[in-house]
């Protein structure tokens, strides 16, 4: 009606009000678009002007953070929910949750295997937390995004590249012999027939080559997977064979040569149980051809009187850990160092980082106290003690390290040209350490909401072919994040049994009271308010089959590793995931990036960046090891963390060319991943170049709706967000450049763990507890570092743009807020 009193009497024509128009010419594809578009608008108009509820008509797959109560399992809204949006909003009527069906419509990769439905489960988390659900945020994932600041860096035609040269293979046999650097034959057949290794790599060729003829300390540096322990190993089993032979040619005593009896002559000292484990594994295969040497372990783990035990027995070489060593050296009088002439410290910079400065201080002490005591010399044993530091990386602990433990060190490394070349090119890359050359590194640049579904389609097509891939590791910050991921990609399709003969299940220790499997899920032991998953009839899965990540071909397994494990399930799960013959992917935190040798790792994903790059390179160091190919792909987040390319192109000793380091972005990878190849026929229409968004928003809410339809996966889902946004304000101080915590978009990253809640109104029952990763001197509140800096780019108050930057000033402060209230505790990175 008019103000002016006149009456408008028409009636509306059947084809609309507005004129739909008609699209002729160009390509079919860019009509089709057009044609979309346009009836959006019109539908959008129509509605308008007749008041009728516009998104009912159409499908609204770029709703941006629709504040309602959930989401039809078709990305179409429908009435009832409307009016429930429209309630939500201040209608007059109660607010009404919308219905879901629980049924996974779109997506044919994944189907989670509860039948209960999402509002069940928000309502049960409801009565457990004695409050109303939070509110859902449900997002698009392709809007809103940041955008990449990089490019490709260099785009080579894979077919001009030159074939890379392998850094850390084995020598040519033809030119290098292992009895050429002083290696006796007997010892050289061995390694060749029983071990499969025909010649030296070039750090065992500078390192065998020194220690065999001198006894002065040694820094072995070198990279990862070329040879390290074989290169300190080796001199110490050859020199005891000769001393062996040079005790029977004098005719000791009682005739014969070297046995358990004669003394233990060397200690080596890793940092943890598993790679203890390792070196002993190795050593006992060499010791094959020298069965009268006797090594043994002391690691911790088992009882301390079995350890004495066997110390009692007596043996010649011992592989320990710092902690275990020093109590035996303490308490065990059977332990009688005052032969000990070779003192090793692998991983010397993880030594230093697990804060075994002291033990080691402590035993080194011990040994000279010793060795000085010393009446019987058995002739032929060196006067002196020789000890060896080993890294890969060069930290200022490992100087420090070195410090305590050695005098006179001679610097090994595998090419005499490194030495030179750092002189050349300064002081930066003075003892830098690369990774191998050989090593493909690709950059994956992933904005936060798409990172849960960019992580599943990079997976599932690094597995589509049989054969492809056979192992991968990835990367997660803490183990809470590891248990979260794990779960959600092991959960079977609705109806199917759980148990499986691959899933290996294990009786949780004292200390970890959890449970992870489907039926039985994710319950954890509460800090506060001691609600303790304490059933001693739950178990822990640490390996079971993806079937979202599982091809039609063949299996994939999935696996998980973390410090918060028992000990008895991590060697297991390595154990079972370095046996494995078929495709798997381990989920791990740091703990599976130093030392470990696990055969045929072809791919390492960091999916959250290491926090410093010395532990970047361990990481990526698990693949391409002794000359062999592998790949490494980090996920970097559109904006400051793309400045970590830097990084990456300071891994190769090429240095700036970035030859080698590819870009992937995350459309590139979801196309990949979730699209089937060639253009397919769905409900009797043809695939257009966007399906892959469809299928990822289906498959990202076919998670959401998995975590909402269980207390236990919500509580868990919010534990891995929390202990990630700690772990990320713990990035080493000169990287926080690129690991901005006050940049990080906190709504945006809720949804790469499937949550739909604003992160402050975000409750986590009892987090984890456990050390983290950094002292709490280099932290500030709230996990947050002390140094953390203002974001330079907020204008004061007052200045141009000032509103703007008030807006931004207060994201900040509740961001801050929001990591102060999570960072109760230390979250656990182990
Ligand atoms: N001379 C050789 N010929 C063939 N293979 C070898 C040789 N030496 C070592 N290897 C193999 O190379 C792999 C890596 O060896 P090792 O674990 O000692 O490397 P590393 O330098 O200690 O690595 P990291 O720094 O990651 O601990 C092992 O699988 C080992 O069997």
């Amino acid at each position: 009606m008019a103000d002016d009193g006149m009456l408008l009497n028409f009636s509306i024509p059947e084809a609309g009000l507005i004129e739909k128009v008609k699209f002729k010419g160009g390509k079919w594809k860019d009509r089709q678009t057009a044609k979309k578009s346009a009836e959006k608008w019109h539908n959008k108009a129509t509605a308008r002007l007749t008041g009728e509820n516009p998104v009912s008509k159409k499908s609204t797959t770029n709703a941006n953070h629709t504040e309602i109560g959930e989401r039809k399992t078709t990305r179409q809204i429908s009435p009832e929910t409307w009016e429930a949006a429209k309630e939500h909003r201040g209608g007059e009527r109660e607010t009404k949750r919308a219905r879901v069906d629980g049924e996974f419509k779109s997506s044919a990769d994944f189907r989670p295997s509860s039948t209960v439905n999402a509002t069940e489960g928000v309502k049960r988390t409801e009565e457990r937390h004695g409050g109303p659900p939070p509110k859902q945020i449900i997002s698009s994932l392709f809007t809103y995004n940041p955008t990449s600041i990089t490019k490709e860096l260099v785009k080579t035609d894979p077919k001009n590249e030159t074939p890379v040269e392998p850094s850390n293979a084995p020598l040519d046999p033809k030119l290098e012999t292992f009895t050429s650097l002083g290696i006796s034959p007997a010892l050289a057949s061995h390694l060749l027939n029983k071990m499969d290794m025909k010649a030296p790599t070039a750090i065992q060729k500078a390192a065998v080559t020194q220690l065999l003829k001198e006894d002065s300390d040694a820094f072995i540096q070198a990279e990862t997977g070329s040879g390290k322990t074989l290169a300190y190993l080796l001199p110490i089993v050859q020199r005891l064979m000769e001393l062996s032979a040079n005790m029977k040619k004098r005719k000791a005593e009682d005739g014969s040569g070297v046995h358990r009896d004669s003394g233990l002559f060397a200690i080596i000292l890793a940092p943890t149980r598993e790679l203890s484990k390792q070196i002993a594994t190795v050593l006992d295969n060499i010791l094959r051809c020298a069965h009268w040497l006797v090594a043994g372990t002391v690691i911790g783990g088992e009882k301390k009187k079995s350890e004495k035990a066997r110390l009692r027995k007596g043996m010649n070489i011992l592989v320990a850990t710092p902690g275990r060593l020093a109590d035996h050296l303490q308490h065990t009088e059977a332990l009688d160092v005052s032969n000990v002439r070779w003192l090793v410290l692998d991983e010397g910079d993880r030594l230093m980082e697990l804060g075994f400065e002291e033990e080691i201080q402590r035993i080194v002490g011990n040994l000279n106290l010793r060795m000085r005591a010393t009446k019987n010399k058995i002739p032929g044993l060196p006067e002196k003690r020789t000890t060896v530091l080993c890294s890969a990386t060069m930290k200022l602990d490992v100087e420090r390290l070195g410090e305590i433990s050695l005098k006179d060190a001679v610097h090994i490394r595998a090419d005499p040209a490194d030495k030179d070349r750092d002189a050349v090119n300064g002081e930066d890359r003075d003892q830098a350490s690369f990774a191998p050359a050989q090593l493909k590194q690709t950059y994956a640049v992933v904005a936060p909401k798409l990172r849960l579904v960019s992580l599943v389609g990079f997976l599932k097509q690094a597995f589509r072919r049989k054969g492809s891939v056979m192992k991968a590791i990835v990367f997660i910050s803490c183990a809470d994040s590891v248990d979260f991921h794990f779960d959600l990609v092991t959960s079977r399709p609705e109806g199917e049994e759980v148990t499986s003969p691959k899933t290996e299940t294990a009786e949780p220790e004292k200390k970890l009271e959890e449970t992870s499997s489907e039926t039985k899920p994710l319950e954890k032991k509460s800090k506060n308010s001691k609600v303790i998953q304490s059933d001693p009839t739950k178990l822990v899965v640490t390996h079971t089959e993806s079937p979202i990540l599982s091809p039609p071909t063949h299996t994939v397994t999935a696996y998980r590793l973390h410090g918060s494990l028992p000990q008895s399930l991590r060697t297991s799960t390595l154990a079972h995931f370095a046996k494995n013959k078929e495709a798997s992917v381990l989920f791990a935190t740091d703990v599976a990036s130093r030392g470990l040798d696990l055969p045929n790792v072809d791919l390492v994903v960091e999916f959250d960046p290491a926090f410093a790059r010395d532990d970047h390179l361990h990481r990526i160091g698990r693949t391409a090891r002794a000359g062999r190919d592998g790949r490494a792909c980090i996920f970097l987040m559109p904006g400051c963390e793309e400045g970590y390319v830097e990084i990456l192109k300071n891994d190769r000793k090429d240095g700036e060319s970035g030859v080698n380091i590819g870009r992937q972005d995350a459309d590139e990878i979801l196309k990949k991943g979730l699209q089937p190849a060639g253009q397919a026929i769905i409900n009797g229409k043809k695939e257009y170049k966007t399906a892959y968004m469809d299928r990822a928003t289906d498959l990202q809410l076919d998670f959401e709706r998995w975590v909402l339809a269980s207390p236990a996966r919500l509580e868990s889902a919010r534990r891995a967000y929390q202990s990630h946004v700690r772990a990320y304000a713990t990035h080493v101080a000169a990287e926080r450049g690129y690991f901005d915590i006050k940049q990080l978009h906190l709504g945006h990253l809720a949804k790469a763990f499937a949550l739909r809640e604003r992160p402050s109104g975000m409750k986590v029952p009892g987090l984890r507890t456990g050390a983290g990763r950094e002292s709490k001197s280099t932290r500030g509140k709230g996990g947050m570092p002390k140094d953390g800096h203002v974001n330079p780019n907020i204008p004061e108050e007052g200045a141009p743009g000032a509103d703007e930057a008030a807006k931004m000033r207060k994201a900040v402060r509740s961001k801050e807020k929001f990591l102060r209230s999570a960072a109760a505790d230390e979250f656990n990175l182990g």
